[in-house]
């Protein structure tokens, strides 16, 4: 399939401050291609690159074989975008907001984007300075995907969605790949890009350190299992089991936390055979992971050796 993104060697400083350097990825038309990185990786400067708002000290990136700098009014026919933070007339209501950007488009299918509204469970009738953070996103949401674009660049959809309209969120994105359109989008959360992506890139200061299949994200996948048992245990048979990366004992040896990459199926089993009070799990921070586990700054150079396209 052919690429509808490519980006090479993309670099952008921000006077003496790093915000991208030297980036180069290509998405394939009809993907969701994933965008990771930690808070200020240089997920949202990459895609302002892409969107024209900002411009490349050097490199290129082209959107459906048009430059992305030079191009950029034929570029926004074809791509919804959603961008980090919105800024809009705080007193119009979310309805007049959505026929201004329906209008801009040239006129938008009215059934679909009321069939959008219903799903993300919007209310149009407010204005937007009255709108939660979350209802802002659903306009950008909604405004990105109204007029079924070729591309869709979202930058970190999800955040403030409840877990329901996430989920909604997720649906809407497989039916646009199953139309044959490309989503690209960035996130900070490891389990969400999982979820929707077929393949990944991943960018950390600046850098992409790198580019693969979802199933890749295996290895660096770790989630942080607390149980807490009646009385102690011995915590040096949880230190050997399967998957099991690190155990710290609390509470005198009754709690222990547990760093686990796989299965947790041997650390499950080894658990029943004491009584168990209460187990927790959770997914660390993208930055917790490369800090704890991925630590020096060999890394990047490191893992782009791996960089599989
Ligand atoms: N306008 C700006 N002026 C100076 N530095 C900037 C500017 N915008 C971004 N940066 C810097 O560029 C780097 C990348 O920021 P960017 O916003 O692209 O990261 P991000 O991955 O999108 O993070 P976040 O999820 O926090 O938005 C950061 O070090 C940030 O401080």
């Amino acid at each position: 399939m052919a690429a509808i993104i490519e980006v090479n060697n993309l670099t952008k400083r921000y006077g003496n401050k790093r915000g991208i350097t030297d980036v180069s990825f290509q998405v394939e038309e009809g993907e969701v291609f994933g965008f990771l990185g930690p808070n200020g990786a240089g997920k949202t400067t990459t895609i302002r690159l892409l969107m024209a708002l900002l411009r490349a000290n050097s490199g290129t990136a082209c959107i459906a074989g048009l430059d992305v700098w030079r191009e950029s009014v034929e570029i926004k026919r074809l791509v919804g975008y959603l961008p980090g933070e919105l800024a809009l007339d705080p007193n119009l209501t979310g309805g007049q907001i959505l026929t201004y950007f329906g209008h801009l488009r040239g006129g938008v299918d009215q059934a679909y984007l009321k069939q959008l509204i219903a799903r993300l469970e919007f209310d149009p009738s407010r204005k937007f300075r009255h709108y939660s953070s979350g209802n802002k996103r659903k306009i950008g949401i909604i405004q990105a995907f109204m007029h079924r674009p070729r591309l869709l660049i979202l930058d970190e959809p999800t955040s403030g969605l409840d877990p329901l309209n996430q989920q909604e969120f997720e649906r809407m994105v497989k039916e646009v790949r199953d139309d044959g359109r490309t989503v690209f989008l960035s996130s900070h959360i490891l389990t969400e890009v999982e979820q929707t992506c077929k393949r990944v890139a991943i960018i950390r200061e600046g850098q992409l350190v790198r580019v693969g299949s979802v199933e890749e994200l295996k290895d660096i996948k770790r989630y942080e299992v607390t149980i807490t048992f009646a009385s102690a245990v011995p915590v040096e048979d949880f230190k050997q089991l399967d998957g099991v990366e690190q155990v710290e004992a609390l509470a005198a040896g009754r709690t222990l936390r547990l760093t686990v990459q796989g299965q947790a199926d041997a650390v499950i089993k080894a658990a029943a055979r004491y009584p168990v009070i209460s187990v927790t799990s959770h997914e660390p921070s993208l930055e917790d992971i490369f800090m704890r586990y991925y630590e020096g700054d060999n890394t990047a150079t490191r893992e782009a050796s791996h960089v599989v396209h």
